[in-house]
């Protein structure tokens, strides 16, 4: 069972009804403790100004390129942590197995020696080893040290100390960055070469580092109240291994560690991507470089913030409830950074970001510190700080990655609001809804007031009220009031005052006293009081009171309780400690004892004590009755002054159950001041509930109503805006058909006109088309008739041609014909001639001419007469100038044959010989 389980009180508790600086001083005040701080903040001093100093360091000595210098550095982070993951579970083993002093101790050695070397060395190698060595002796340290802090300060104290532990841890980084740029502008003053420059303040920061570790060895060497380790029987000593095992299955199976270890992730999720996705984060939004800047103190603002008030401003709330809140705010504020495309927005939220972070934080660690018990606390640290190392690595390595292949969307709920989100801003998102889901997961794991709402136990944390446990409620069991106080100094006049009063409002009032409430009481009542009984031992008396009390709360007072009753008793078991006890100088605590096991623990709801001067209370005793009254009224001033000693001691011890009232006040003013103090305390009357129940029946029902009628305004709004919204998009809607309908009317009409532009082009191309056609058929029949005509025409010309020819021939041929046959005739007659001359000058016979033979001479008839007119002419005509014509077309006719005209003509001779026969 973990400590808390055992009082959940002092973790709801703690810190309640005291400040901050009350507690930072409380826990300050422990000399262990504050040496132990002091030294750590040293030491953490020494640590950032070391890793400051290493990355100068490396830059320097890698200089070169602005690759290898980048390389450099990232490796220097890398290896700071690379160990966390190999050796961290293994130094937590050992932070819970070995002395926890010596082990800081031996760190912190081991951690001045090898800072102290790089310098030295001055080589890139030897700065990656070292800080692997380093880094590895850090995660011996870091385990045991904070398992040693529970040990060092009460339960209580716990919270403020993890407070300081952590305010020295990280509110010595600015420090360390301060002194670190102090170094380089020294370093820049004294001049020298760049790489002096950036050398010499690394390497005096080194060794400022260097002694920081040794201070805090010496110092933790000499803390010999730091306990060694749990103590444990030695044969039970596990083997590394198995306490390996032993702390990661310790972390898995126990619900509460798992619940803290989730909402842890969920935290450094969460601040990873933050830190991971800073700079492109603000780069999207356009902020730069002071953007930047600013969205960083913003984060250790809200951390400072978050871990010196976040506890403290709910110092009754559950501290398992806080972790869980906050990381879940935590997650809801990173996704509305994500979400605000505004740096200023972005700022204000990433304050409440580190606010809640820091809370988470310091309760995380004062849990672990509460509820993990020492056997494994170690470990626990040493898991955690492993897990969240390789989270912080994976969410720093990832979410860029990430980012990256998200790219940038766009987003346009309206026409006039673009929503752009980057991969940075969404991968953000992511991780705040990662870390709210854990811190949703981890509540479920480890909620301590399951039944009590959440909201409520807030509200009521928040107001300094803290709401009860479930089942605690006080029941209406009836009200005991019990008055006190010396003799006469008005018991029985406030008694029936307040009986009426109560009586009023409803209650069923049970108006009783001792000694003698009931009558086995009032005989005891005369035998203490009767003057006549004479001395009595104190014990006797005391017992008689006692017996008294013991039948009268059997008898009468817890029934009437049981029925529900308001109890007004005169007197009760503070008349015997104050009597008995004070006045007769019983033990105290002896008549307590007995007036407990007669009341069976009985104790009043409140105790009205009316305080008295003694000899005031003697003289109203005397105004009202005379006489020397009864036998303790009969004791001197001192006894009764030791007497209202007594009661107001009583009172002092108990302050909530008891109303002191000054009773030299009126009669009336002191009722008044007992009613005010009831109506706080005493519970309805079953009048009072009924009368309230109805009155909440009706605010209930009014505000029902209200919140009818508000819904119903609501709803009317919503639908009147719905209706107009739709109204709106109907209108939209149309103006669109119209819009595009006109469009489409124009289309079309476009079309129409274009498609009839198209026709009409159409047909005036076809009308063009056709009448080339018939331009070209014109042109054609006409070149036809043209060439018929010009064939004719030659046919014609050709006909004639060989007429004439013909006729020439034929003319030819006739003179041929008529010149051979004159010719023949001359001959003829020549021979007739010669014959008769011969005949003559034989016979001597008339020399007549012989006329010519017909067949010789008229072989042409009249048409050959006309044809020979017709050729005739011919040739008159060829011989006027046609002869020249025909020649050329005889030359234009010949072929490329090579016929000649002769052929030609002789071609021609057959027709026209043909045309002849
Ligand atoms: N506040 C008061 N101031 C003055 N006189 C008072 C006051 N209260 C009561 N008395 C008177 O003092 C006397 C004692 O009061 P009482 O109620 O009988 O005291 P008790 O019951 O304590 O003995 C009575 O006479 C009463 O009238
Ligand atoms: C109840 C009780 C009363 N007494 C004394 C105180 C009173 O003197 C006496 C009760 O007397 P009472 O007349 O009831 O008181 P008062 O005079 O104030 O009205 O008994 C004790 O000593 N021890 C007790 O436990």
């Amino acid at each position: 069972m973990s400590s808390a389980d055992q009082n959940p009180a002092i973790v709801s508790g703690l810190g309640a009804a005291r400040g901050l600086g009350g507690d930072v001083r409380g826990v300050l005040a422990i000399p262990t403790f504050r040496r132990l701080w002091a030294a750590l903040c040293f030491a953490s001093l020494g640590d950032w100004l070391g890793l400051l100093a290493l990355t100068a360091y490396a830059q320097a000595l890698s200089a070169g390129s602005y690759k290898q210098e980048n390389l450099a550095v990232a490796a220097v982070f890398l290896l700071r942590l690379a160990p966390a993951m190999v050796i961290g579970p293994l130094a937590g083993v050992v932070a819970d197995r070995l002395d926890r002093r010596w082990t800081m101790v031996a760190a912190n050695g081991f951690r001045f020696v090898v800072i102290a070397t790089i310098p030295v060395v001055g080589q890139l190698w030897w700065l990656f080893a070292a800080t692997l060595l380093v880094e590895s002796a850090s995660l011996f340290f870091i385990p045991a040290k904070e398992a040693t802090v529970p040990n060092l300060v009460p339960r209580e104290r716990l919270e403020a100390a993890n407070q300081l532990n952590l305010a020295g841890t990280y509110g010595s980084a600015p420090v360390a960055a301060v002194v670190f740029v102090g170094l380089s502008l020294l370093a820049r003053l004294l001049g020298g070469t760049d790489s002096e420059q950036a050398l010499r303040p690394a390497s005096v920061a080194l060794y400022v580092n260097s002694f920081a570790f040794l201070v805090a060895a010496v110092v933790i060497a000499r803390l010999r109240e730091i306990p060694p380790h749990p103590p444990r029987p030695a044969d039970e000593e596990p083997s590394a291994w198995r306490a390996l095992v032993d702390g990661w299955k310790y972390v898995g199976s126990t619900q509460v560690v798992r619940g803290l270890v989730f909402a842890m992730l969920g935290a450094f999720a969460a601040a990873g991507a933050v830190i991971g996705l800073a700079r492109t984060y603000v780069r999207d939004l356009g902020a730069g470089d002071a953007g930047y800047g600013v969205l960083f103190f913003a984060v250790f603002l809200g951390l400072a913030l978050g871990m010196a008030f976040g506890p403290r401003l709910l110092a009754g709330f559950s501290r398992r409830r806080m972790l869980c809140l906050s990381i879940v705010c935590a997650g809801i504020a990173l996704a509305f950074v994500a979400l605000v495309p505004n740096i200023v927005i972005a700022v204000m939220f990433t304050v409440l970001l580190g606010a809640f972070a820091g809370t988470s934080w310091v309760t995380a660690y004062t849990l672990i510190g509460l509820e993990v018990d020492d056997e494994h606390r170690g470990r626990v640290f040493a898991s955690l700080n492993v897990m969240l190392r390789v989270v912080l690595v994976g969410v720093l390595a990832l979410a860029p990655l990430l980012a990256a292949a998200i790219g940038v969307h766009r987003l346009t709920p309206t026409d006039e609001w673009t929503w752009t989100l980057s991969g940075a801003a969404i991968t953000m998102l992511l991780a705040g809804v990662l870390a709210a889901v854990l811190g949703v997961v981890s509540f479920r794991a480890m909620d301590d007031r399951p039944g009590v709402p959440l909201l409520a136990d807030l509200v009521g944390a928040l107001r300094g009220r803290p709401l009860p446990e479930p089942g605690r409620q006080p029941v209406a069991t009836g009200f005991f009031l019990v008055l006190e106080g010396g003799e006469a100094v008005g018991k029985s006049t406030q008694v029936q005052a307040v009986a009426e009063w109560v009586r009023a409002r409803g209650h069923e009032v049970v108006v009783t006293r001792e000694p003698g409430g009931t009558e086995v009481g009032a005989k005891v009542r005369a035998i203490v009081l009767d003057p006549g009984t004479g001395h009595l031992v104190p014990q006797a008396e005391a017992l008689l009171y006692a017996a008294d009390r013991a039948h009268h709360v059997g008898t009468l007072v817890r029934p009437a309780l049981e029925r529900g009753a308001v109890v007004i008793s005169d007197r009760y078991v503070d008349s015997s400690l104050a009597y008995q006890g004070a006045g007769r100088a019983l033990q105290v605590e002896d008549v307590a004892r007995i007036s407990r096991w007669a009341t069976g623990g009985l104790v009043p709801d409140l105790t009205v004590l009316l305080d008295l001067p003694a000899e005031v209370a003697a003289a109203r005793r005397q105004a009202r009755d005379g006489g020397a009254g009864d036998r303790l009224e009969a004791e001197p001033t001192d006894f009764h002054e030791r007497v209202r000693r007594g009661f107001l001691e009583l009172a002092t011890s108990a302050p909530h159950r008891y109303l002191v009232v000054d009773a030299t006040e009126p009669a009336e003013a002191v009722s008044e001041h007992i009613r005010q103090h009831l109506r706080a305390v005493l519970p309805l009357s079953a009048v009072e509930v009924a009368e309230q129940e109805r009155v909440r029946r009706e605010e209930a029902a009014r505000l029902a109503e209200e919140r009818r009628q508000h819904d119903e305004e609501r709803r009317l709004a919503v639908e009147a805006r719905r209706a107009e919204e739709a109204e709106r998009r109907r209108a939209e809607r149309e103006r669109n058909d119209a819009a595009m309908q006109e469009a489409l009317r124009q289309a079309a009409e476009q079309a129409r006109l274009d498609a009839l532009a198209a026709e009409q082009a159409e047909r005036e191309r076809l009308e063009r088309q056709r009448a080339e056609r018939e331009e070209l058929e014109r042109a054609r029949v006409e070149q036809e008739r043209l060439d018929a005509e010009r064939a004719e025409q030659e046919r014609l010309e050709r006909a004639e041609r060989e007429r004439v020819e013909l006729e020439r021939v034929e003319r030819e041929r006739a003179e041929r014909a008529e010149r051979e046959r004159a010719e023949r005739e001359r001959e003829e007659q020549h021979r007739a001639e010669s014959a008769a001359r011969d005949d003559g000058e034989s016979r001597g016979a008339p020399l007549l001419r012989t006329p010519p033979r017909l067949e010789d001479t008229a072989p042409l008839d009249d048409a050959s007469d006309a044809q020979t007119r017709e050729l005739t002419l011919v040739d008159e005509i060829f011989s006027m100038g046609f002869h020249t014509e025909r020649a050329d077309d005889e030359t234009a006719e010949e072929g490329p044959s090579g016929s000649t005209g002769d052929e030609r003509v002789d071609g021609d001779s057959d027709s026209s010989r043909g045309w002849l026969r």
